[in-house]
């Protein structure tokens, strides 16, 4: 078997189609800030393509660039000031934030109405209970191409290989919310491998290159790659390859459909953002 790939990238476009569309027919225009702290090279490149999407949409897009110095004071005042900002309508700390600095008080101290990725404790906690919040653009993402690719997913062995507040536990909270019978594995899980075999669904959230082997999948399996790991360049290169958490090569023999890194989920977060951005926008005129 040759598995399927899902076109996230293609996917995506067309949520930002959408997106684009309803935007225009608003008369609001809807605003996005992103804050970036510190000079991390992979955070630079999501920064700069959520700012060129998001113009591309018909946004108002703002990057605050602060150096790793920033103190928690200077940036809690800037997060106070985006929270009176009416222009902006999303509010994107990326994270992780450099040493020395309180994720947990810098995430409580956004507007929950602006916490476009859906991290905030209110947020964190509706999603939780089953009730309308933004929802964390990562997991959003894939339970759409999910959805997308097998239509219900009542019923179905769904495995998320990480539990972290970004994509693990949001995730595993939509599969459950989609009515899939839902396991969450981490690094204290014994014999993975067996769990995995179970498993009609993999999201791999982990952040190690090929770490889902192709023989800890179920014949006919649809994987889902969230990982974006930078390998070292090979002779010759200037950067490393962008690979995903699935040993993709070999694990696409055995899969029925897997998304492809890139070009799977990364471009779907993207999309969800700027979607999340539109119905805050759509929530503050309300
Ligand atoms: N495509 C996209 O849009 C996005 C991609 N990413 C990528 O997804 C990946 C995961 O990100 P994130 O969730 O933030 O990462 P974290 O490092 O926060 O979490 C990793 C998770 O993997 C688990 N883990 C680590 N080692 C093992 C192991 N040997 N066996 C089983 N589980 C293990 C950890 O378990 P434990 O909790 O026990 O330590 C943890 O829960 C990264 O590659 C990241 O770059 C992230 C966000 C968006
Ligand atoms: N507050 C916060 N929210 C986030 O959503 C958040 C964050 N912090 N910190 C970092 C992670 C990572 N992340 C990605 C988004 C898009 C791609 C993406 O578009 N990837 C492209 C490739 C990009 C490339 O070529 O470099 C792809 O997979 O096709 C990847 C990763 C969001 N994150």
């Amino acid at each position: 078997m040759t598995a399927h790939l899902i076109d996230g990238k293609a996917f995506a476009a067309g949520v930002r189609a959408r997106v684009a569309e309803r935007a225009q027919a608003l008369g609001v225009t809807p605003g996005l800030a992103v804050v970036l702290v510190g000079e991390d090279p992979a955070s630079q490149v999501y920064v700069g393509s959520k700012e060129r999407e998001a113009r591309a949409a018909g946004f108002h897009s703002v990057v605050h660039r602060l150096p790793a110095t920033t103190s928690q004071a200077e940036l809690l005042a800037l997060i106070q000031a985006l929270n009176g900002d009416p222009a902006i309508h999303g509010i994107l700390v990326q994270l992780p934030l450099p040493a020395g600095l309180d994720e947990d008080a810098v995430i409580l101290a956004i507007d929950p109405a602006k916490d476009v990725d859906g991290f905030h404790p209110v947020n964190v906690g509706r999603l939780a209970l089953g009730q309308p919040a933004p929802v964390p653009c990562t997991p959003r993402g894939c339970l759409m191409l999910l959805k997308d690719h097998l239509g219900d997913l009542s019923g179905r062995e769904a495995l998320v290989i990480g539990r972290s507040a970004i994509v693990g536990k949001p995730m595993a909270m939509l599969l459950l919310g989609a009515n899939a019978t839902v396991t969450i594995a981490h690094s204290r899980t014994k014999d993975l491998p067996a769990v995995c075999r179970r498993a009609d669904i993999v999201v791999a959230a982990v952040g190690r290159p090929h770490f889902v082997k192709a023989d800890w999948l179920k014949p006919g399996a649809v994987v889902i790659d969230v990982g974006i790991n930078r390998l070292d360049p090979a002779p010759g290169e200037a950067k490393g390859r962008l690979v995903g958490d699935v040993d993709f090569e070999a694990a696409r023999r055995v899969a029925s459909a897997i998304t492809p890194v890139p070009g799977g989920v990364g471009p779907m977060t993207i999309a969800c953002l700027l979607d999340n951005t539109l119905e805050a926008c759509l929530a503050a005129r309300a």
